[in-house]
């Protein structure tokens, strides 16, 4: 995990030391301990004031709410009146919950930053002020309620005809004193607190794969919880504490809205003013919720693009960052699967369905309170009805969840098979391979689909049997309470507000247990997106040397490289050679034999199992490879070009002028044809380059590599005929890039490897022999072979100079001649 992750609990930083240890276990593999990060234990200073001040807020406005009559809203809030409410302490109580989880958060989270970052003054005027705040929040909480509580203490006292508060509300004040004065006392011990949990920071070990490890060396299996899921919207705290406040006055409308609702029946038998007056209340508490639904709605989907867009932005930080091992095991469509689809899931599941979550809790309480209060007996029979409807909820929550996620697999396997048909879709036509791929993302999606049948039947049949029971506890209501109306001990108005908050309940239940599925959804996806954000890539990309001067000399001493894809393969068995600065080195041999291994090694895209491969004299693992890498420039057989225009392309891997760009265009030999394009250098290329010809493609490719002015030259010669005019562009391009710098190429013309000061045979990863090319056509060996093998193949270059014959040396021809002719003469093979 990189440092800083994981937050709050889990507050992070690499091990310093940076050391790698191998760790034996007796009988399981043996992993590396790459670097150390640190968690917090559960229980802490931090942890203990977020529970107290918890139970404090939640257990004020219980008691406020438990203290009412049917009254209740109208006397505490329409008229309230401070000796005879506790509605202030509940409001107060709410916000000092809400203000000290995120402050004591926040400084806990500063107060780690500080190990970590010791000498940043920024830091520590953060963390002085967040202490400050702590103690001020909690003082000004202690002096507001000790005056209430003194003043209504004085008119029990000494004010004759004071009618006395109920004794929840009494109890309201003395317990949001004593928690509140116990929250000061722990506030004013915050420093103390903070430095000791600086202190006690426990050791974990991880390996290069970001996996955590046990005491023994194991990795540990361990999935994210909900709440590493919610650490990711972290950032977005202030919106969704808005949010939160938006929510809880929405749903506290929607919660007495009912109660008046039945005042306004009631109001209906009694008089004319008071039906006016009731329902006057009524649109006021509609107004009201209504505009804290929308400021809800907005703060919520706000926050989850702002995290999403993030999220998305990280995660595909942390996949370009991976090394090209993980690519060869990676497919594409899967990881752009990640990027779109589970970030989408996440962002829904930390901000709107939290937002649901909280809103259908609070629905259910706040209604369950008001029917208590309305009518004990007729919510006696309701609650019987609860857990069951609770139990078949959770039950087939379960397993429409699991029917879900299995869709999400296969419809995800379908993306993949289209993604690898479209991005391939030339040779798909060529191969004539339409009813393949089609036949291939048919089944794909046929199998998404038959999923998705049976996801409909549990649906349905989740849906079906949550309404029986909730509609069955609607009717039981309407027969016991019309019951009680029938024996006039129950007024219509309250049967009606009763049967509203049944509904209400009954609703918030359904949609709750829905909702279960959209968090293990999210628990599926989370696990992805933080293996893929937790991954560290084995090689470190932004460590190591950068220096003055770099030479292109390369020497490779002793190397031994197996692909991590391939481990049972070792590709490289102890090669070693030298090519000096200024020098042109070719390296020819079998298909297979291991030279794109070597130019993939020289630009640092593995490491070597052992050995060391030099540039310029040093160690290319000492160097930072960002760096490093633009001292050096790749010319492949088929260049990739991206779909920016070919100005950009050409400027790829550096800022550069519009002068230079032309002149790295005419270097390469690209200028003129550049020029004759409408639209010059800002033509675009298309999808890899599918708009330009393969020797334009080429030539914009050399000047993309001319304009880094590397050191060190690395070319992969074209196999492919191009026409003859465009094959001597090229190749007069290669030739002046060739010029005063060091070259190695990857040589399929007997010209290039004539030219080069040594030739490099490699074949089945040793060097079989080295020598120049006159040299080696002595030895009788493979190189000698290899260039009879391909005279008798034909294939007669057109760029070859007037009286030699120049041919492509492909090491994919079999025929075996024993006699061939070389420039003109015959040799014996
Ligand atoms: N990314 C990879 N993962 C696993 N094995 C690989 C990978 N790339 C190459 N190989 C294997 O490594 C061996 C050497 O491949 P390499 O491409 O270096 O040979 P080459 O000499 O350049 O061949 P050619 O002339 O055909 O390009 C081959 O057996 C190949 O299958």
């Amino acid at each position: 995990m990189p440092p800083g992750m994981g937050g709050g609990d889990a507050a992070r930083r690499r091990n310093t030391s940076g050391d790698k240890k191998k760790e034996e276990v007796p009988d399981g593999p043996v992993y590396t301990v790459s670097y150390h990060t640190y968690t917090l234990p559960l229980f802490r200073y931090t942890n203990a004031v977020r529970s107290i001040v918890i139970i404090d807020g939640l257990l004020t406005v219980i008691l406020w709410l438990c203290g009412g009559d049917s009254e209740y809203f109208e006397k505490n809030i329409v008229e309230f009146k401070f000796m005879h409410s506790v509605f202030d302490l509940a409001m107060l109580a709410i916000l000092k919950t809400v203000l000290l989880v995120v402050v004591s958060s926040a400084l806990e989270e500063s107060a780690h930053k500080m190990v970590d970052n010791p000498f940043e003054i920024a830091l520590e005027n953060q963390v002085f002020w967040l202490h400050v705040g702590m103690k001020l929040i909690t003082f000004s909480c202690l002096v507001a309620s000790v005056v209430k509580v003194g003043l209504v203490l004085n008119c029990l006292l000494n004010v004759a005809d004071y009618e006395v508060m109920s004794a929840t509300y009494n109890a309201a004040c003395i317990s949001f004193v004593t928690f509140t004065f116990i929250e000061f006392a722990l506030c004013l011990w915050s420093n103390r607190a903070m430095r000791k949990l600086q202190l006690i920071r426990i050791q974990h070990p991880f390996n290069d794969m970001g996996q955590e490890l046990d005491k023994d060396g194991r990795v540990m299996k361990k999935s994210p919880g909900i709440l590493k899921v919610f650490s990711l919207a972290k950032d977005e705290a202030p919106l969704v504490t808005g949010g939160l406040f938006a929510m809880l006055l929405s749903s506290g409308s929607q919660v007495v809205a009912p109660l008046f609702f039945g005042k306004v029946v009631d109001a209906a038998l009694d008089s004319m003013t008071e039906l006016n007056r009731t329902v006057l209340i009524l649109v006021g508490i509609y107004i009201v919720g209504s505009i804290a639904s929308m400021a809800r709605a907005w703060l919520f989907v706000l926050a989850g693009q702002r995290m999403v867009a993030r999220l998305r932005k990280n995660l595909f930080a942390s996949v370009i960052r991976q090394d090209i091992a993980f690519f060869d095991t990676n497919r594409t469509g899967e990881l752009c699967n990640r990027l779109a689809s589970d970030t989408q899931v996440l962002q829904n599941a930390v901000t709107v369905n939290i937002s649901m979550l909280s809103r259908y809790i609070l629905q259910i309480i706040g209604s369950m309170v008001f029917m208590f209060i309305l009518n004990p007996s007729l919510t006696g029979i309701l609650l019987a009805v609860v857990p069951i409807v609770s139990f078949s909820a959770v039950r087939y929550g379960k397993f429409v969840q699991k029917q879900r996620k299995e869709f999400q697999d296969r419809l995800a396997d379908a993306g993949t098979q289209a993604e690898e048909a479209l991005s391939s879709i030339r040779t798909v036509r060529m191969f004539s391979g339409e009813p393949k791929v089609k036949e291939l993302y048919g089944n794909e999606v046929d199998r998404s689909y038959q999923v998705g049948k049976k996801l409909a039947l549990a649906q349905g049949t989740f849906d079906g049997v949550i309404g029986v029971i909730s509609q069955g506890a609607v009717a039981l209501v309407l027969w016991y309470g019309g019951k009680l109306v029938h024996e006039k001990t129950l007024s219509a108005g309250v049967l009606t507000s009763f049967l509203l908050y049944t509904l209400q309940v009954a609703i918030a239940f359904a949609l709750l247990s829905s909702l279960y599925g959209d968090f293990m959804q999210a628990v599926g996806a989370s696990i992805r997106i933080f293996t893929l954000l937790e991954r560290r890539p084995g090689m470190i990309t932004d460590d190591g040397q950068i220096l003055p001067i770099l030479t292109g000399e390369v020497e490779f001493k002793h190397v031994r490289f197996t692909y991590p894809s391939r481990p049972e393969a070792e590709i490289l068995k102890g090669v070693s050679f030298t090519v000096e600065s200024g020098e042109m080195v070719a390296l020819v041999g079998p298909s297979g034999g291991g030279k794109s291994t070597i130019v993939s090694l020289i630009e640092r895209f593995y490491d070597p199992d052992s050995g060391i491969i030099y540039l310029g004299g040093h160690d290319i693992k000492s160097l930072d490879p960002q760096w490093f890498r633009k001292k050096i420039a790749m010319v492949s057989q088929e260049p990739t070009l991206f779909a920016f225009s070919i100005r950009e392309n050409i400027a790829y891997g550096r800022e550069a002028t519009e002068e230079e760009v032309i002149e790295a265009a005419k270097q390469a030999n690209a200028h003129d044809f550049i020029s004759q394009f409408e639209e010059g250098y800002d033509t675009l290329v298309g999808e890899r380059g599918v708009r330009l010809s393969g020797g334009q493609k080429q030539r914009i490719a050399i000047a993309r590599a001319l304009i880094m002015n590397p050191v060190l030259l690395l070319l992969d010669e074209a196999t492919s005929a191009l026409d003859a005019e465009s094959e001597h562009l090229v190749k007069e391009a290669i030739d002046r890039a060739m010029k005063s710098r060091t070259v190695i190429v990857i040589a399929h013309r007997l010209s290039t490897v004539r030219n080069a000061s040594k030739v490099l045979v490699i074949d089945k990863g040793t060097i079989a022999e080295m020598g120049t090319h006159d040299q080696l056509l002595e030895q009788n060996g493979v190189y000698k072979r290899l260039v009879l093998r391909q005279l008798t193949a034909g294939t007669v270059s057109s760029t070859a100079a007037p009286g030699t014959t120049d041919v492509i040396l492909d090491p994919q021809a079999v025929s075996i001649q024993t006699q061939a002719v070389v420039n003109g003469s015959v040799v014996d093979v």
